[in-house]
């Protein structure tokens, strides 16, 4: 009976599916709309997105994922379910496989709820694959020679770093500091040191417009609004460059610190692989300003930017269902 094979990226800020033979036909932030009350879904993805932080109290936004692993079991499987149902792939009586894929380090039971979740949303059969293996594939390194690939997978939720050889992870680490522990950072810094309140969209819009892991180059500002924490009512501040490269740099450092801590452990052979192919950076979080200036800087070895650091893993999928088929029947 005909059925489609999916990849999908399930990811703590955004979930990317690929269909094969057709390509990537959903990119949607991970987020649920319901009703607290009855725990209804009321929208997911980019619709629930608009929501947060400006729904009413019959409305609440819940992100369902959490530094990389299921937070929220049902609303995962829930979220899952609607996306998968919008492709159109469960035929009569047919149901799809699912390449899906993991941070390196989860543990068995993360792992299993990753599973289930993909089951319960209507798979037929489900592979897990470890993340930055996927991304690593998705960026177009060769990890299939007796060679050393090293990788920094900087997520929403957690950076995975590894060194691949081979087919396989010969050291990884995974961080849970990535792209939104910076809003995080944001929203603290700006509450402390400037007294107002500001949502997560508007942190995270900081980031992305003056955020810098690299100050000193190019300063920039940015104008935005929050509720002032002495009187109470709406206020506007200008952030700087500046400002937003203090707020970060701890949770930028520990990123640096995981990659060293690969680094060391990675057998010399590999290393000096390393040393000539430069270290690939992908992942959303990557596309923070001046992360690879600063890794290159900190690892002494060339760091590139991917072409599309959001695309990786989801383009992963598609590559491996479309040409290791093979390997997914002999598991
Ligand atoms: N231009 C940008 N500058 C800085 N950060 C960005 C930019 N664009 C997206 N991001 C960040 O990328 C992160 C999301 O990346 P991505 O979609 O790769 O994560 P994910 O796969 O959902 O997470 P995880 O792998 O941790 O589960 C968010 O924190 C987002 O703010």
């Amino acid at each position: 009976m005909f059925s489609k094979d999916i990849g999908i990226d399930l990811g703590t800020a955004n979930v990317l599916i690929h269909v094969k033979g057709k390509g990537v036909v959903l990119d949607e932030p991970s987020v649920v709309a319901i009703s607290p009350k009855t725990k209804q879904v009321l929208a997911v993805g980019a619709e629930a997105h608009r929501m947060i932080g400006r729904a009413p109290g019959t409305v609440e936004t819940v992100r369902p994922l959490k530094d990389g692993v299921i937070a929220d079991f049902d609303m995962t499987e829930k979220m899952l379910t609607m996306f998968i149902d919008r492709l159109g792939v469960k035929g009569f009586m047919t149901k799809p496989r699912i390449l899906i894929c993991c941070p390196v380090k989860v543990t068995a039971v993360e792992q299993k709820a990753i599973q289930d979740a993909s089951l319960k949303a209507g798979a037929r059969r489900v592979y897990i694959e470890e993340e930055p293996k996927v991304a690593a594939i998705g960026a177009g390194m060769d990890i299939y020679q007796p060679s050393g690939n090293m990788i920094i997978d900087i997520g929403g939720g957690t950076t995975d770093i590894a060194v691949l050889s081979m087919g396989g992870i010969v050291t990884s680490e995974s961080v849970k500091v990535a792209g939104n522990t910076f809003d995080r950072d944001i929203l603290q810094f700006v509450k402390k040191h400037e007294r107002l309140l500001i949502g997560e969209m508007t942190a995270e819009l900081i980031k992305k417009e003056v955020g810098t892991a690299f100050p000193g180059t190019a300063e920039k500002t940015i104008d935005v609004r929050g509720r002032d924490l002495a009187t109470g009512l709406p206020k506007g501040i200008t952030v700087t460059s500046a400002q937003a490269a203090e707020a970060i740099r701890e949770s930028v450092r520990a990123i640096v610190l995981g990659a060293r801590n690969v680094l060391e452990q990675t057998p010399p052979e590999l290393s000096a692989d390393i040393i000539d192919r430069g270290i690939m950076l992908t992942g959303g979080g990557a596309l923070l300003d001046g992360l690879d200036k600063l890794l290159t800087e900190e690892l002494k070895v060339p760091v590139y930017l991917a072409e599309n650091p959001l695309g990786c893993v989801v383009a992963g999928t598609g590559i491996m269902l479309d040409h290791r088929r093979a390997n997914f029947q002999k598991k």
